[in-house]
């Protein structure tokens, strides 16, 4: 298994003690699998994706990413993690402002000593970013800086894509391409895509779908 969640809990701190998020998430997700995660707003899809992405940490439980423990990495390991494993698409883009869109589709890839120029250009064309390679990220629309995002995070290879809502801004008709281009290139290079979709026809296009209810998998 590329991705592996054990009895997955975390819990946020309101106003009248904690709130329980997430009760005991289990979830497995081989090389090459793709996978929907839907749920209500508010059922804790991000912030599961957020504790793949070792951007936040669970109370207790165990996440392993490619035979790594995510859960007992330092704020170092868990950089490295997201810079040589792991892709993420959040719904915040970090774009760099001072780079132009083809550096920040290189960006990631660079980091991890995987540039390859044919494939930042061949993402560029598949998520229709061509025309727009010497812009900067402030000249976009919100749809084109989340293609770039998109571009950004599989220009690297990774392993393991973690997708939060990635066609959230974009109309149908782009939201299909650039899925469908999400969803070759994952095959083409045999990593697992975990995506959050509220969309249940963009669900049915996954290999599985999963769907969060009260903190645990339905
Ligand atoms: N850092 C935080 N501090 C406190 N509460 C938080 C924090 N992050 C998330 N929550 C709470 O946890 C719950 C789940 O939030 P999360 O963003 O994971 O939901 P979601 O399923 O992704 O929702 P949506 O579909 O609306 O994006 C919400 O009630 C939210 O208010």
């Amino acid at each position: 298994m590329l991705l592996e969640l054990r009895d997955i809990k975390k819990s946020f701190t309101g106003a009248e003690g904690p709130v329980p998020v997430l009760r005991g998430v289990d979830l497995a997700l081989g090389a090459g699998e793709s996978l929907a995660l839907t749920g209500e707003s508010g059922s804790g899809k991000s912030t599961l994706l957020h504790l793949v992405g070792g951007l936040d940490r669970p109370d207790s439980g165990r996440i392993t990413v490619a035979g790594e423990d995510v859960t007992a990495l330092d704020d170092r390991g868990r950089a490295a993690l997201r810079r040589g494993t792991v892709g993420v698409v959040f719904q915040q883009f970090n774009l760099i402002p001072s780079l132009d869109i083809a550096a920040n589709i290189a960006f990631q890839a660079r980091l991890a000593g995987r540039h390859d120029a044919a494939l930042a250009q061949d993402l560029a064309e598949r998520l229709g970013l061509a025309a727009h390679l010497s812009k900067y990220p402030e000249q976009l629309s919100g749809g084109q800086q989340q293609r770039t995002a998109i571009a950004r995070a599989l220009a690297a290879r990774p392993r393991l894509v973690l997708a939060d809502e990635p066609t959230g801004n974009l109309d149908e008709a782009t939201a299909e391409a650039v899925l469908g281009a999400m969803l070759e290139l994952v095959a083409e290079t045999g990593a697992a895509l975990l995506m959050v979709t509220h969309s249940a026809h963009h669900a049915a296009r996954m290999g599985r779908r999963l769907h969060l209810r009260a903190g645990r998998i339905a």
